[in-house]
């Protein structure tokens, strides 16, 4: 047997991600964390993502990232299929094709399975743990939300709490371990009007067969995230692992080395720019890799960030299938306009800019990721919600973990540009500005904390590892224990 392969057969865990950016890296990075404690791990995602770090790296694709084996599958659609107009369709041919095409990869693979400590999966390929159930392996979820997501979800779809409906869809929400909810702070695939019915169905089977998953790892920290997780424990406990983010921003040796793939290259001109600005001035925006904004909120965003007349970086990725109606497109006088004022980026390298210290708070959609690298790097946030978690992130920021401010839609969904800069102003001057300041600050030290040996994170990721080789308890499987 080749040595490769050899050492695929002794404490390996694999690892399987959807192919959003969002998702795989926090995977690599608990990989990386299964890795430092002497496990072999090996991650599989779907064939785009492969194309994707061809196309953004212009060399061949990676099959490594720093010591974890990058395997892919097919998701039984052509590389350049429209997913984005046709989400519904792209996850019902992901969850017919995924199974059998994994499994594939593992007998390819793997030459005795069955040798396998665990599958780890994420909850948009839930089907994962039946992949595992038919080679006798043991499977764990890594949870790549806010635990506060879990338990919104957990309750929605066991039907243990009521939620709004079409008769009455103004109701607020009230469950353990989290602030009273409205509407528009409810994950928009709980909502009576959500259009991706493949989501509710998605996780309404998930949870509803929790068993499954014999460990919930998630991508949080208990200090952060408290009463919701405590809120948890009699129901389907989460352990949470996190932040799942690069270990520069943990104040970890600058020697460790980042586990991440980069699905799009990005401008590191904006780093030089950076250091001429003075610091705490900047305005970074960013939307992530998947929202494109309307024209007319591009349009609301450019003329506040032009009338508060502040230095700012914007990241404004050009949409992956473009529409006419000029969606996620700079208005026609920005540029010119702003030339001495700030820059625009297609792809910014992230988590180098949110540490950066001439950066001052950020205007983000609030996807989990972005707000966890936010949190490790002390600065507030202004929350621009979109879709899916993001609405109950924005919540998150404002009423729990006090670190930012929202810009409130108005009644026809679309926000104008004096409520921007009114945001803008409050988390940049005065005393909320301040206060903000000082409980971000407070949040960036705890979130090192808990990663260093000892740490809640740490002691977590440390228990698991413990029981999938053994150490502790029998490969039984027995029902997930609690923190
Ligand atoms: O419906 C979705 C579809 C896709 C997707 C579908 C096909 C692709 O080739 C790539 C991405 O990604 C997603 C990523 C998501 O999570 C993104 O990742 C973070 C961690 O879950 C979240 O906090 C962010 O809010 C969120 O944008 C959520 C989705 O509903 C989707
Ligand atoms: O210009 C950018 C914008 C985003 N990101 C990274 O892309 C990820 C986005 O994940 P998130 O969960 O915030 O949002 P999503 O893209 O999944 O909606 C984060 O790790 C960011 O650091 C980046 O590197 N450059």
């Amino acid at each position: 047997m080749a040595q490769a392969e050899e050492k695929r057969e002794e404490n390996h865990v694999l690892l399987v991600a959807f192919s959003s950016q969002g998702h795989i890296n926090p995977m690599l990075r608990l990989g990386k964390r299964l890795a430092a404690r002497g496990i072999h791990v090996s991650l599989a995602t779907t064939e785009i993502v492969r194309h994707r770090m061809l196309k953004s790296s212009g060399a061949g694709p990676a099959d490594h990232v720093t010591g974890i084996e990058l395997l892919f599958f097919s998701d039984g659609l052509s590389l350049d299929y429209d997913w984005k107009t046709n989400l519904d369709v792209y996850m019902d041919i992901l969850g017919k094709q995924g199974p059998s095409n994994l499994s594939a990869l593992i007998k390819e693979h793997y030459t005795s399975p069955k040798k396998l400590l665990c599958l780890v999966t994420n909850p948009f390929v839930p089907w994962v743990s039946d992949v595992a159930a038919e080679y006798n392996i043991p499977c764990a979820m890594l949870w790549i939300q806010p635990c506060a997501l879990y338990a919104i979800y957990y309750r929605c779809f066991n039907k243990l709490s009521a939620f709004p409906t079409l008769t009455d869809p103004d109701m607020i929400v009230e469950l353990p371990g989290l602030p009273s909810m409205e509407k528009e702070d409810l994950p928009s695939f709980v909502l009576p009007n959500n259009p991706f019915g493949s989501f509710p169905k998605l996780f309404s089977e998930l949870f509803q067969v929790m068993e499954k998953f014999k460990w919930v790892l998630g991508n949080s920290f208990y200090e952060l995230e408290k009463h919701v997780i405590d809120s948890m424990c009699e129901l389907y406990p989460i352990r949470p692992t996190g932040p799942l983010v690069p270990p520069t921003l943990l104040g970890q040796d600058q020697e460790l080395e980042d586990a991440s793939v980069d699905m799009w290259k990005s401008d590191e001109t904006c780093i030089e720019w950076l250091t001429q600005q003075p610091p705490s001035s900047v305005i970074y925006v960013s939307f992530g890799s998947i929202v494109v904004l309307p024209a007319k909120q591009m349009e609301a965003i450019a003329t506040a960030l032009k009338n508060v007349k502040r230095p700012f970086l914007w990241v404004v990725k050009p949409p992956e299938f473009p529409t006419p109606d000029g969606a996620g497109q700079l208005p026609s006088w920005f540029l010119e306009e702003t030339k001495d004022q700030g820059q625009v980026v297609r792809w910014s390298p992230q988590t180098r800019v949110l540490s950066h210290p001439a950066v001052a708070c950020f205007i983000t959609h609030c996807g989990w990721n972005s707000m966890l690298e936010t949190i490790c790097s002390g600065i507030p946030l202004i929350a621009y919600p979109q879709w899916t978690d993001q609405p109950t992130n924005a919540k998150l920021i404002v009423d729990v973990f006090k670190i930012g401010v929202r810009i409130k839609k108005e009644g026809d969904g679309n926000i104008s540009s004096e409520v921007i800069e009114k945001c803008i102003e409050e988390v940049m001057v005065g005393p909320v500005a301040e206060q903000l300041r000082k409980n971000a600050m407070a949040l960036k030290a705890e979130a090192q904390k808990v990663v260093a040996a000892g740490g809640s994170s740490d002691e977590n990721i440390r228990l698991f590892v413990e029981e999938i080789t053994g150490d502790s308890c029998k490969k039984d499987g027995s029902r997930n224990v609690g923190i």
